[in-house]
């Protein structure tokens, strides 16, 4: 599984929809008690469901984690985290799962200029108090020091999404092939191990 990480306006929910269209991947659709916002689609966008039915499904254990975020839960559903799958989490969500020592796991973290983040937070419509509140937020949340682990660092404060998107679907495959074709060896080396041994 691929987890983006990144602060309001790094690229993420663009990136991710590059990556679902051009290279194959699938989005890991989390779950909510939030309200669904304009535009958003359950199941698409979220699995929007209430508070109750969310405490339900922690006590069933049916998270592979969670997170309460401005008074609401949001959590990745253990069902369908597969291989192949791109997650957009905070940075609490991606230190559970790195924490849980799951394979096929990569970490990327974003980063990108303040200056260009407020411009694209800008253009896309959002006021002047909500900007003022996510930069504030998010520069000691988004930090890399709050990372247990992250893959690597992709600064996307230049290039467009596209070419971003193209370099984050190298960046998982050359870990993902790797530890592939390290199994492969794991599997050459006990082989030879029980040839030896039969001799
Ligand atoms: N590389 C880029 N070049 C130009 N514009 C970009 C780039 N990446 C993102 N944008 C624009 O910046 C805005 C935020 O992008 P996006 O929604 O992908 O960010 P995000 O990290 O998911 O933000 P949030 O967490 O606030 O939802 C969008 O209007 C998007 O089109
Ligand atoms: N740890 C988790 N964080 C999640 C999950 N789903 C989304 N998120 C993060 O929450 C905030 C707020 O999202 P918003 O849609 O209300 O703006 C954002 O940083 C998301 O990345 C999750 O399942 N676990």
């Amino acid at each position: 599984m691929l987890i983006l990480v990144g602060a309001s306006a790094s690229g993420k929910t663009d990136i991710a929809k590059i990556l679902i269209r051009d290279y194959g991947f699938q989005k890991m659709v989390t779950t909510t008690s939030r309200r669904p916002r304009k535009g958003e689609e359950n199941h698409v966008d979220y699995h929007f469901i209430s508070k109750k039915v969310f405490e339900n499904r922690i006590a069933k254990d049916r998270f592979l984690e969670y997170v309460q975020y401005n008074n609401h839960y949001y959590g990745t559903p253990k069902k369908g985290a597969t291989k192949d799958k791109v997650l957009i989490v905070d940075p609490e969500g991606a230190n559970s799962i790195y924490d849980k020592e799951l394979p096929d796991i990569v970490i990327i973290l974003l980063e990108t200029a303040e200056e260009i983040r407020k411009e694209r937070m800008l253009e896309r419509g959002d006021t002047l108090i909500q900007i003022i509140d996510r930069l504030e937020k998010d520069n000691a949340h988004f930090d890399k020091s709050q990372l247990h682990h992250i893959d690597f660092i992709v600064n996307t404060t230049e290039g467009t999404q596209d070419e971003l998107a193209e370099k984050i679907n190298d960046l998982y495959h050359h870990v993902i092939d790797q530890e592939n074709q390290m199994s492969i060896f794991d599997v050459l080396r006990t082989d030879e191990k029980n040839n030896k041994e039969r001799e």
